[in-house]
């Protein structure tokens, strides 16, 4: 088996550009700066513009990036992905303690891949997030004469994360269940307010240097945060384990308990493919309504903002202007980045006219971070609305690509076009707070500064 030092310069042979310091654990400090910079790990490694891939170390493994789309396209090939690269991502050790059985961690290779995929595209596609998000929105919008500024940050995040909750298990998510907080007070929450808190937690936990250096350490509990998370991940899974077969059918859980039994996956997998979805769909989805609100509320983007107001409510839906946003805006400020691969074989794949050598045990992803930084930082949907069938697709590609790609994009779309325009529609005055230097960072998941919005003129 090839040391971790060969396979280094088995890819800088073959051309390929490492940043991050010669030896293992040095690129971690360079993604502490970027994490002080309120930038994720993967803003750091988006290449030139040219090259195909950048390397890197991600603790003491060898980790390729895909930044050009051929070799985004080369990787996420399905006779590729789930077959010569596998799923292997830190996640697992991390809010993966909450659903270790969630296809997020699941291998691509098995034989029943494909149909647990395609039952969590259908269980989330078929339900309507639109009154889900309106009924959460009713509940939490502040009446507008009451306030001159708001931070947008807190109140998308309660919206969603109800309205979420309400699509997935309906009333059964506010079930008070019971939750340690950072303090150590145990307090009732509701059950899907609970579960989204801790696993905020941990991902949390997770960004630390010594976690990232050393992923598996999360599963000890040295620390009493540590301890007091895995009480709750503990009391927590208890309780979707009975949550299990009650779901009402008109619910994304009860969908894909129907599905998934009937394809025969057991009851673990349908608990934690039910939980995995509603942490990956809350976390992005706010952040996408952040996003898109951060640039159709610029004062720069004023048009935008007014052919989305102009846009029926009954047509929002299906409205192109109002996708063109919300695509746009995911990939000025891209919400996520897609999970790690590994590769389990040494293997040649074929990038363009070339070949490359990757070895087994190379961690490898595409970086979506970089294709969408080709596109520059200027948020311009007519980019997406005018390119025809001829020209080539528009590079954006917020919910990745290929066999892991994500189930959720349809359910996604709808709630945060559904938000952005009910929003617009309640505050037309709504612009953003020029004199708010929150306002100026890059939007994504882990970061945690407010944007603030002035909601009268
Ligand atoms: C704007 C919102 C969303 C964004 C930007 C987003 C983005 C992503 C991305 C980038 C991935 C990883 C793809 C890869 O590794 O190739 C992913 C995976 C996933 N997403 Fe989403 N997502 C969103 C909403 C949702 C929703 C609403 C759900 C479910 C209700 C969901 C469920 C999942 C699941 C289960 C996976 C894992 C798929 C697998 O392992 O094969 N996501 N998402």
């Amino acid at each position: 088996m090839r040391s971790v030092f060969a396979m280094r310069s088995s890819y800088e042979e073959q051309g390929i550009h490492f940043m991050g310091g010669l030896l293992p654990l040095s690129s971690e400090r360079t993604v502490s700066g970027a994490f002080d910079l309120k930038l994720a790990r993967d803003h750091l490694f988006i290449g030139d513009g040219e090259s195909d891939f950048i390397g890197t170390w991600r603790g003491s493994r060898v980790q390729l990036y895909a930044v050009s789309r051929r070799a985004i396209d080369a990787i996420v090939n399905p006779k590729v992905a789930g077959v010569r690269i596998d799923r292997d991502t830190a996640a697992r050790h991390s809010f993966g303690q909450l659903s270790p059985d969630a296809i997020t961690f699941a291998s691509g290779r098995r034989a029943d891949f494909k149909e647990r995929k395609r039952n969590l595209v259908v269980a989330t596609g078929s339900t309507s997030a639109l009154e889900a998000t309106q009924r959460a929105m009713d509940r939490h919008l502040p009446a507008v004469d009451d306030l001159a500024g708001l931070d947008l940050r807190p109140l998308v995040t309660v919206c969603v994360r109800e309205a979420v909750a309400d699509a997935m298990w309906g009333e059964a998510a506010s079930t008070p269940v019971r939750y340690v907080d950072r303090d150590g007070q145990t307090r009732s929450l509701p059950f899907a307010e609970a579960l989204y808190e801790n696993f905020l937690r941990l991902r949390k936990f997770a960004n630390t240097y010594a976690m990232r250096v050393e992923p598996r350490l999360q599963h000890i509990a040295f620390t009493r945060e540590q301890r007091l998370m895995r009480l709750n991940t503990r009391a927590l899974r208890q309780h979707m384990s009975r949550m299990s077969n009650r779901s009402p059918d008109s619910t994304i859980a009860g969908r894909l308990e129907l599905l998934h039994r009937a394809s025969g996956f057991s009851p673990g997998i349908i608990r934690d493919d039910t939980a995995t979805s509603f942490v990956a769909a809350v976390d992005t989805t706010r952040t996408s309504i952040l996003a898109t609100l951060k640039h159709v509320l610029a004062p720069v983007n004023t048009s935008w903002k007014a052919r989305i107001a102009a846009v029926d409510s009954d047509a929002v839906d299906a409205s192109a202007v109002v996708r063109a946003c919300v695509m746009e805006a995911m990939r000025v400020d891209t919400p996520g980045s897609v999970f790690n691969g590994r590769v389990i074989e040494d293997f040649d794949l074929s990038v363009g006219d070339r070949e490359i050598r990757l070895h087994r045990n190379t961690l490898i992803m595409p970086n979506i971070h970089a294709i969408h930084a080709l596109g520059g930082p200027t948020f311009d949907p007519a980019r997406l609305l005018t390119h025809s069938a001829e020209d080539t697709a528009p590079s954006v590609l917020p919910f990745g690509k290929g066999p892991r790609s994500c189930p959720g994009r349809s359910f996604a779309t709808s709630m945060v076009a559904a938000f952005v325009a009910a929003f617009l529609r309640a505050y037309p005055n709504a612009h953003l707070d020029p004199t708010q230097p929150d306002n100026g960072y890059p939007i994504h998941t882990a970061s945690e500064h407010g944007l603030v919005v002035v909601l009268r003129t």
